[in-house]
């Protein structure tokens, strides 16, 4: 396998443009954002802001396809599927594709369509918000990334000389996995309480009812995802406590975000595979339904 050189972002929102300008600032032309003509038109008529400075980037749509090194996918769940069939022209055998969704069904929906290696990873820990062409954040977070099988050797060392030689944030898990199934617990809990609430991180963290019914979230999804061997420690629960106690106390989770925009959310990546989880196992899910039911009535309204 080459080394990377070519490197397209799918979706420039929060986690995209925040990835796809840290990338473009290392490589330049070599990095584009790939999206649909509608939104390379929009894109490029209209300027592009990441903390308060006028950034340029290259757009590319499927019509200028050329063979790329990896791919990266950050689009909402909901514009998954057009991103998968927009990469396709990009394609040679050997292209790394990585999603940087939530949720932990995105890594196998790509594994299931696509021959070429797909890294599972998370992004965490950053407190992007993007809103009109304007990417703000003060947290980089990082890109979780792992190796699950042998196969994916050379793909996985391609990937993580590519971050070390443009010092990107990643970080390499040794049981992406297990650390995906806690991420997973992290967003049914701060994701789901702040969008029913319109709550920013520091009212979860400060607002003891809210508070506490983050980590009863997080509770309740560990004891489900034990049904499946996925085995939560309570120093994980403490950790991404403390995670979000680091992040802007102004911002909030993507989900709370689309609640404000009027966006449908990925609340069926969060509270409805833990119940769906609960229901298979025959073990009750009654917060994360209670959850689901408001996300629902406020997706209606
Ligand atoms: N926000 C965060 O801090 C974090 C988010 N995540 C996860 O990352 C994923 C992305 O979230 P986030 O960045 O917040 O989402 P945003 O809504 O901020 O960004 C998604 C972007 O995808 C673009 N898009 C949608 N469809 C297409 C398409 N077909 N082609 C090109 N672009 C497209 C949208 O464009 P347009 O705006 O033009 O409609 C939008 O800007 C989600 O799964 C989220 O849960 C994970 C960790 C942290
Ligand atoms: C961890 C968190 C809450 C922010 O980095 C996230 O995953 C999100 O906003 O969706």
């Amino acid at each position: 396998m080459d080394a990377i050189q070519k490197v397209l972002v799918v979706g420039r929102g929060a986690v995209g443009g925040l990835f796809g300008t840290l990338i473009e600032e290392k490589i330049g032309d070599r990095f584009a954002f790939l999206c649909d003509e509608d939104r390379k038109a929009r894109y490029q008529q209209n300027d592009y802001v990441v903390n308060g400075v006028k950034t340029t980037v290259r757009y590319v749509s499927p019509a200028d396809a050329y063979p790329v090194d990896l791919v990266l996918i950050a689009t909402k769940a909901s514009g998954f599927a057009d991103a998968m069939e927009q990469i396709k022209p990009f394609l040679k055998p050997d292209t790394i594709l990585v999603s940087c969704l939530n949720g932990i069904e995105s890594d196998e929906t790509l594994m299931r369509a696509f021959s070429q290696p797909v890294i599972r990873a998370i992004s965490q820990k950053m407190d992007a918000r993007y809103h009109d062409g304007e990417l703000t954040y003060s947290s980089t977070g990082e890109l979780v990334i792992g190796m699950e099988q042998k196969s994916q050797k050379e793909a996985f060392e391609a990937l993580v000389d590519f971050f070390e030689r443009i010092r990107f944030p990643y970080v390499a898990s040794n049981d992406i996995v297990h650390d995906q199934y806690s991420k997973l617990m992290l967003n049914c809990g701060i994701n789901q309480v702040c969008a029913i609430h319109r709550a920013t991180y520091g009212n979860v963290m400060w607002d003891p009812e809210l508070h506490r019914l983050f980590v009863d979230t997080m509770k309740e999804t560990r004891d489900v995802l034990a049904t499946q061997g996925v085995r939560i420690s309570d120093a994980e629960i403490e950790s991404w406590e403390d995670a979000i106690a680091r992040l802007d106390p102004d911002s909030m989770p993507s989900m709370a975000q689309d609640v404000l925009a009027g966006r449908k959310t990925e609340v069926d990546l969060f509270a409805k595979t833990i119940m769906d989880i609960a229901k298979k196992a025959g073990v009750p899910a009654p917060v994360n339904t209670m959850l689901y039911g408001k996300i629902k009535e406020i997706e209606k309204r």
